[in-house]
């Protein structure tokens, strides 16, 4: 390769600028070279390097640089001529070498190379974004990819590889600023509906609807059943009581009020909170150290799908190393409870006090008394020495994850209809109305749409998915993600580890 700066003669094996026939039928003024695209100044007709692709061959020729204006190809001037038609002259010669004519830049951009690593929280795809200045050269990527962006030189334009690396060649993606102004304009162009955020969970609305299902389903449901309501599951295994599993709290949940939840009740996109607004979420490596307080371990999923089977069955297996956290409730205690056991019975006051101070994951009231899990009785456990399993409701996740709980969270999900029909044959759901009936075809539906609206809200923040099929299989998962979320690195929010005035 011929190199002689400011007028450069370049020449590049042919393979390198094997542009692929999709891109002359390219309108757009940026057209793919093989890791580099060019563009032309409408005013003057001359021809640049618009971007070279990080790892891609041009990059790696070290040969060509975004601003270069390129003079020639193989003998032929390329002034005036079109990107498109500038593609055509380097494919003429099928084979052999390419001579570039350059002009170099005369200021390189400095590359300010900060190692950034994101979490995708949205779906994009090149293929269908029309603003994009070569789709050949963007990079798909769906919600919850660990991309590494290796370039922010253009404020539009970043470059990023998705990690596990499986192409040393870098691809386009907008940045943040602008894949908010799309999602922006897209959700403007929308007809109106409910925010997604709304849509995620039954409101308390629809819960009345459900009632009224179950109500004429079975008109002498149980209520003696619900009045000794706290049996649901409670028990002392060697010497600890397994606190959380009672009825009443489960239910109460189902009318659940998140801490964080308020806000999405507004039509106006920027009202949902800060992570799920953000296309991206800067994340980093962490590695727990053997000496910090355990990552506390949180299970979601659509009701009844089994998150408090696998939670119970895993705190059964060793008490002394797994544990939930006792909730607090306004309830008078029972003769034989105690607080600090199956709950930690409070006042109104102190209850509304916490609630007040934001010291609740979530909380939701049941038969006229409050119910919640807190931060402290989270705190209560980790700092025991123990590691803290809980469930909590979808939009509760964001209470969770912060610097101080370091959450893990674990979705649980339903397998295939037929597979429900056939794994929960001998198994009972507990409804508002209903304490253990059979499962029917309506609550397998109900299972599936529910996992459908969690999943499209929020599946960027699950760290591991467990579908639970086979109930010994699903434990073995669950211990497995359990025993990788204490001791191998994993990502997470940068603001945990930097935290930031709101983390
Ligand atoms: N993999 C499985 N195979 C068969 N039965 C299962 C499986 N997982 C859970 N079950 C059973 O399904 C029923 C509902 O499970 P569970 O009570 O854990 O649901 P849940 O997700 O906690 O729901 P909710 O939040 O509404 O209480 C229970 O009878 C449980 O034993």
């Amino acid at each position: 390769m011929a190199c002689s700066r400011p007028h450069q003669f370049t020449s590049i094996p042919r393979s390198l600028f094997n542009t692929p026939a999709s891109m002359l039928n390219n309108v757009l003024s940026f057209v793919l070279f093989q890791g580099a695209t060019i563009k032309r100044n409408e005013i003057t007709g001359e021809i640049f390097v618009a971007r070279v692709i990080h790892g891609g061959l041009a990059d790696r020729s070290g040969l060509l640089h975004a601003g270069d204006r390129i003079i020639e190809v193989n003998g032929f001037p390329v002034d005036g001529m079109e990107p498109e038609q500038v593609i055509q002259v380097v494919q003429a010669r099928s084979h052999g070498t390419i001579m570039f004519k350059v002009i170099p830049i005369t200021e390189r951009p400095v590359h300010n190379q900060t190692m950034l690593y994101v979490r995708a929280m949205t779906d994009y795809s090149p293929q269908q974004d029309p603003t994009i200045p070569c789709a050949d050269a963007g990079m798909i990527f769906k919600k919850g990819d660990i991309l590494e962006i290796v370039d922010q030189t253009d404020t539009l334009w970043w470059q990023a590889m998705k990690l596990p690396c499986s192409s040393a060649c870098a691809g386009l993606i907008p940045s943040t600023s602008l894949l908010k102004r799309k999602q922006r304009e897209f959700w403007w162009s929308q007809p109106y509906q409910p925010h997604v955020c709304m849509q995620t969970l039954s409101t308390v609305d629809e819960e009345e609807d459900m009632m009224a299902i179950d109500e004429n389903c079975v008109e002498a449901a149980d209520e003696e059943a619900f009045e000794s309501e706290e049996d649901d599951f409670s028990g002392n295994i060697e010497g600890v009581y397994l606190a959380g599993f009672r009825r009443s709290i489960r239910l109460c949940r189902r009318r659940f009020h998140s801490t964080t939840q308020p806000s999405c009740h507004i039509r106006c996109p920027s009202s949902c909170n800060n992570t799920l607004n953000n296309p991206y979420e800067e994340v980093v490596r962490y590695q727990r150290h053997p000496e910090d307080t355990h990552r506390l371990i949180t299970l979601l999923g659509p009701s009844g799908v089994g998150v408090n089977e696998l939670r119970r069955r895993l705190i059964e297996m060793n008490p002394n190393i797994f544990q939930g956290a006792i909730p607090h409730t306004t309830r008078c205690p029972r003769g034989y409870e105690e607080s600090g056991r199956e709950y930690y019975f409070t006042s109104r006051e102190i209850f509304d006090n916490m609630v007040y101070n934001n010291r609740f994951l979530e909380f939701g009231e049941y038969k006229g008394s409050l119910y919640g899990t807190s931060i402290d009785a989270v705190k209560e456990v980790l700092n025991s020495g123990k590691i803290c399993i809980i469930d909590i409701e979808p939009n509760a996740i964001q209470a969770v994850r912060t610097h101080e709980l370091r959450a893990y969270i674990i979705y649980v999900k339903p397998p295939p209809l037929e597979r429900l029909r056939e794994t929960r044959q001998d198994s009972y759901i507990t409804t508002n109305y209903y304490v253990n009936r059979p499962f029917k075809d309506e609550d397998f539906q109900e299972m599936e749409e529910s996992a459908r609206k969690i999943e499209a809200q929020y599946w960027q923040l699950f760290d591991q998915v467990i579908i639970n099929d086979e109930l010994q299989d699903s434990c073995v998962q669950l211990l497995t993600a359990v025993r990788r979320s204490q001791d191998e690195p994993q990502w997470v929010p940068a603001s945990w580890i930097r935290p930031t005035a709101d983390s």
